[in-house]
């Protein structure tokens, strides 16, 4: 397949680099004549020159807000109604697409940045004009980057704020972290190596333990041992509030 990917900042970057670890053809369009030459593939800085190639997916990776008209730009120039669109932008819906680009099979999902490692954790809210073929190649596409979720449109804001910004709120523990032992006199690299070996050790027991988060929790708290201490510590400090807080605001509450 010819995978188009337009608008190379932050996402469509990490896009394009988990894309690569794979054997589809990629093109890009952007106006960062630096970034293109840095991921070395084939970028275009008009929409003619890019469907000219005749891409057979385009993935929008555009501010949420411009992702309408940037849509209707690209019918305007000709985008084939062969082409399957996917739009990676929080907030915007199944139905904004088709009516960006009636011809077209649409879906919107929410990607993050762990993609770029094929690490992903990916939201697909998949509208009724994906089907047969067509989406069989979307989830083979999407699930080479990561973990795909199918969720209910209604979900998606949701779904979409847990996987693609919390990534963030990580990075700030993680951040956070790294600081503590630092004040406790670690040398901050050999600190930042050991939070993400931590951080990658607890997700991937999660994810092959099927116990629940609590029950994890559970197994490290040793009766009246240092762990619980640290967890008081966090309730007292709003920790739990300032995650529902933080998750909610994402989210659009
Ligand atoms: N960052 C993240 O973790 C996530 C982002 N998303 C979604 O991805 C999208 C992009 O976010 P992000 O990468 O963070 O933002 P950035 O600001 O980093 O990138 C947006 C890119 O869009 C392109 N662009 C800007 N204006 C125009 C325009 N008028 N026409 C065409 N292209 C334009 C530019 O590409 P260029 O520089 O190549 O010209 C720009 O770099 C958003 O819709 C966001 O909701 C979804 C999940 C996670
Ligand atoms: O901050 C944002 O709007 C995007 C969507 C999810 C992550 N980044």
């Amino acid at each position: 397949m010819k995978i188009a990917v337009v608008g190379l900042g932050h996402m469509g970057t990490a896009m394009v680099q988990g894309l690569k670890r794979g054997s589809e053809t990629l093109l890009a369009y952007s106006s960062n004549e630096k970034k293109a030459v840095e991921l070395e593939i084939p970028t275009y800085q008009s929409y003619q020159d890019l469907l000219n190639e005749g891409p057979d997916v385009v993935i929008l990776t555009v501010p949420a807000k411009l992702v309408t008209k940037v849509l209707q730009d690209l019918v305007a120039a000709g985008l084939s109604e062969k082409a399957v669109v996917l739009s990676a932008a929080a907030s915007v819906s199944n139905a904004d697409l088709r009516a960006a680009a009636p011809q077209n099979p649409v879906t919107t999902f929410i990607p993050n940045i762990p993609v770029a490692v094929g690490a992903g954790s990916i939201a697909l809210a998949e509208d009724p004009t994906i089907t047969g073929v067509n989406e069989e190649n979307v989830h083979r596409l999407l699930e080479s980057l990561g973990d795909v979720l199918v969720v209910p449109e209604s979900q998606l804001a949701i779904a979409g704020t847990i996987g693609g910004c919390s990534p963030a709120f990580i990075d700030i523990l993680m951040d956070a972290m790294e600081d503590a032992a630092v004040a406790k006199g670690m040398d901050r690299g050999q600190a930042g190596a050991l939070i993400a070996s931590v951080v990658k050790g607890t997700a991937t027991l999660a994810q092959q333990s099927n116990l629940s988060a609590a029950d994890l929790k559970g197994q490290i708290t040793s009766p009246g041992g240092t762990t619980i201490k640290g967890v008081l510590a966090l309730d007292q400090h709003g920790f739990r509030p300032a995650i529902h807080a933080a998750i909610s605001a994402a989210a659009g509450d």
